[in-house]
Order: C-alpha cells, then sequence, then structure tokens
C-alpha cells in the first residue's frame, strides 16, 4: 500500500489519506520482520533538506528543486549487522505556510530527529532553537536520537557558522555534529553516514527494547547487554 507515495528518491505528493496508509504500511511490515525507522529531516527553509535526503536515499544531487509542500517521503533499505531496515526519511516544509497542517504527523512515532541548518545563513542557525522547541512541543521522548546537520560546507567563502560554535550547540542539546555538503560528491559518504549513524544507534537501542519486552512476557531469562544503547562501536560514525 506505500508504494504509490514511497519511491527511492522521488518527490512525491502526501495526503492525509496517504500518511494513514504509510501508518498501516508500517505495522503490517512487522509481519514480514523488516524494521521501518522514520526519520525526521526539520529546518529552515532552503538549508538545503531536499537535497540532503535526495542524496542518502538516491545518491545524486537533485539539479533543480522546489519548496517543499507538506512532505516527501523517499526510503532506503540498508544492511545492519546481517539485518535488512527500512530507513524512511520525512523531508519536511522549511516553509510554514506549507507545513502547519501536517506538524502534527511530522512527530507522530519518529524514531530519530535531524536538524539541519545552512552554515551559509547564520539565521538557519540561530532558528535551531526554535525548531528544537517545537520538537520538544509534541513530547517527543528524550530517548530519539537527534543529529545537527550544518549544510552547504562546499560554499567554502561564505562560511557564517563557525564550527566551534555549532559544535559548543550540539554539545549542549546533546547532539552529534555534522558538517556536510548534499552538493559535493566527495561528501557523499558523510551524508549516508548521518542516516546510518542513526540507524545503527536505533538498532542498537531497539534491540535492548525488544529483548526488555521479552523477558517481562518470560520469555528470556536472563537480560544481557552486549552494547549500551548509545553505544559508537556499531555506529558508523
Ligand atoms: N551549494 C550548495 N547548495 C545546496 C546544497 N544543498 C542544497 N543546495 C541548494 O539550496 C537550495 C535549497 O535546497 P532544498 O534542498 O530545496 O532546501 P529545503 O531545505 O528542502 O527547502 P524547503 O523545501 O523550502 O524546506 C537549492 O537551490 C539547492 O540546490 C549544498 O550542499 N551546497
Amino acid at each position: 500500500m506505500a508504494q504509490p507515495i514511497l519511491g527511492h528518491g522521488n518527490l512525491q505528493p502526501a495526503s492525509a489519506a496517504g500518511l494513514a496508509s504509510l501508518e498501516l504500511d508500517s505495522s503490517l511490515d512487522q509481519y514480514v520482520q523488516i524494521r521501518i525507522f522514520k526519520i525526521i529531516v526539520i529546518g529552515d527553509s532552503n538549508v538545503g533538506k531536499t537535497c540532503l535526503t535526495f542524496r542518502f536515499c538516491g545518491g545524486t544531487f537533485p539539479d533543480k528543486t522546489e519548496a517543499t509542500i507538506g512532505v516527501d517521503f523517499r526510503e532506503k533499505t540498508v544492511e545492519i549487522e546481517g539485518e535488512k531496515i527500512k530507513v524512511q526519511v520525512w523531508d519536511t516544509a522549511g516553509q510554514e505556510r506549507f507545513r502547519k497542517s501536517m506538524v502534527e504527523h511530522y512527530y507522530r512515532n519518529v524514531h530519530a530527529v535531524v536538524f539541519v541548518y545552512d552554515v551559509t545563513k547564520m539565521t538557519s542557525f540561530t532558528n535551531l532553537k526554535m525548531w528544537i522547541q517545537e520538537c520538544n512541543g509534541h513530547a517527543v521522548p528524550p530517548l530519539v536520537p537527534k543529529v545537527l546537520v550544518g549544510n552547504k560546507c562546499d560554499l567554502r567563502e561564505q562560511i557564517q557558522v563557525p564550527s566551534n560554535l555549532a559544535l559548543k550547540f550540539a554539545d549542549a542539546h546533546n547532539m552529534l555534529l555534522f558538517e556536510t555538503s548534499a552538493k559535493d560528491p566527495k561528501e557523499s559518504q558523510n551524508v549516508e553516514s548521518i542516516f546510518m549513524c542513526l540507524a545503527c544507534r536505533l538498532k542498537a537501542q531497539k534491540s535492548l527494547l525488544y529483548r526488555d519486552a521479552e523477558r517481562q512476557q518470560g520469555k528470556v531469562q536472563k537480560l544481557e547487554f552486549p552494547q549500551e544503547a548509545n553505544s559508537k562501536t556499531s555506529c558508523p560514525c
């Protein structure tokens, strides 16, 4: 059912019916043992959210983009430690008028959040506080991993947001910082790392939760902790 609205790097229109079928499809997928991680990408308009998600899911930089209306879905199936996982990326609208009716859907059952700013535009960095507030206002659990991404690093001469300032901000909010470029093909590995890092963390976290739930049901006698939920050992970053 998700096929009409999900695509590998394709821009697809979203509708309330489409969102409902996506949520239904997510639960059906559990029966075929493919886990889906919903990752939302948030930030000011024009910071490059669409281009970053395109780079990760499709491996290319789009020639031309238009302002996202509502949300565009992209997905990529990745393999982590032998398990196939669907990373479902929600490319959200940065413009208030194109996002207001969708905000509740963005945050519902979200597994991870990517906050994006443009390294050449200081206001996109200062506005991060507002985006974090919005996220917190939707009762996103503290365990949901969040990362900070400074995009457009290829525009070296125009950088306005120094790395040390961004790092301080990321530390203060308990996030990892990635500085990258959706445009520069040499950075594609770095873009991949953003999403893979989150997927690895989620896999580690959810394995623990799963085992914990099984233990409570008496299915597992002994709870083992081979690695911490936030362990970096299985994380490509
Ligand atoms: N130089 C450079 N330009 C970029 C990069 N990423 C995106 N852009 C350009 O920035 C503009 C906006 O990119 P989008 O990906 O559409 O921005 P967005 O954040 O999705 O915008 P909204 O949909 O309005 O929220 C486009 O002209 C892109 O070509 C980058 O890494 N480097």
